[in-house]
């Protein structure tokens, strides 16, 4: 089998599409919904967390049974009903418009496959085993989960906002590159005294005296 094609995609307001309604789909819907996407649900029947998304207008809820149509203009499609004859008939119509596919527990109706995901705020760490074991990239999501620091998160948003403030300040080049990676190194960097921020906080009172700096690179 050709490999699979890992990225991590953008879903901000892209029309998507889920069939059925029930526990499998719902977490399918809820993880479209954190992603910003403009999501329409079809299903002849709903679990309460999937019809409380769509009484607080985070998805629109369709409460019938799917249609053809239903696939028009859509970018991205989940068939998850237990139905096994409906999610193909979702499979065909998604493929014959070039709509990316995910038939639940169907492997050959798949363009996509959902990962095990191991979540720190921006930092995500995806786990496929390509369907030869989802209990696999299960454990490994909780091995995973559990050697990562909680707080990965909150540092990483400050590490982002020291590199745009490096990446104002310095032009491109090995030193640049060299501070980032510096920076980028947790067990100095995760202290006020780190060296990297030090050289960051220099510079910034060197060629930026008036301007306000981002918080983690405080003039003087
Ligand atoms: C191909 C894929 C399609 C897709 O769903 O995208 C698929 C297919 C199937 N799953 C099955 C079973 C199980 N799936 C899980 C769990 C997860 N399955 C997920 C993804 C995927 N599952 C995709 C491939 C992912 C990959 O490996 O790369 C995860 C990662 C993400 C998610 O679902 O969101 C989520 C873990 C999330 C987490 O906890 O982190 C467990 C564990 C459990 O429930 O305890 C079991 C029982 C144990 C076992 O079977 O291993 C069966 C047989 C059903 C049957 O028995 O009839 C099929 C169909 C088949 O294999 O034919
Ligand atoms: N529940 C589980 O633990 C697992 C389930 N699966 C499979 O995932 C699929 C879904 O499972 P569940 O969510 O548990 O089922 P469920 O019974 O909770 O939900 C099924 C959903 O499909 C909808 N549906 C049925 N026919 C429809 C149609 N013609 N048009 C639109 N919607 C329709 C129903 O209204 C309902 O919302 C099944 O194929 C099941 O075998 C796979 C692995 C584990």
């Amino acid at each position: 089998m050709p490999g699979l094609f890992p990225i991590f995609l953008k879903l901000t307001a892209r029309p998507c599409l889920v069939v059925g309604a029930g526990s499998i789909a719902e977490g399918k819907i809820v993880s479209m919904v954190e992603a910003e996407a403009d999501v329409t649900v079809v299903a002849t029947r709903a679990s309460s967390r999937v019809q409380q998304l769509a009484a607080d207008g985070a998805i629109r809820l369709h409460l019938r049974p799917y249609q053809t149509d239903d696939m028009q203009g859509i970018f991205l499609a989940v068939a998850g009903t237990d139905v096994p004859e409906v999610n193909r008939q979702v499979f065909a119509d998604a493929q014959q418009r070039n709509t990316l596919i995910n038939a639940v527990d169907d492997p050959p109706y798949c363009d996509y496959y959902f990962p095990s995901i191991v979540r720190r705020g921006d930092l995500q760490i995806a786990i496929s085993t390509a369907g030869e074991s989802p209990a696999l990239a299960q454990q490994l999501r909780r091995d995973l989960n559990e050697q990562l620091p909680l707080d990965l998160g909150p540092w990483l948003m400050e590490l982002g906002r020291l590199r745009r403030e490096v990446l104002q300040m310095e032009p491109l080049g090995e030193p640049r590159k060299l501070l980032l990676h510096q920076l980028a190194t947790r067990e100095v960097c995760g202290a006020e005294a780190c060296p990297s921020r030090q050289i960051a906080r220099a510079h910034a009172r060197e060629h930026y005296p008036d301007r306000n700096p981002a918080p983690g690179i405080e003039h003087g």
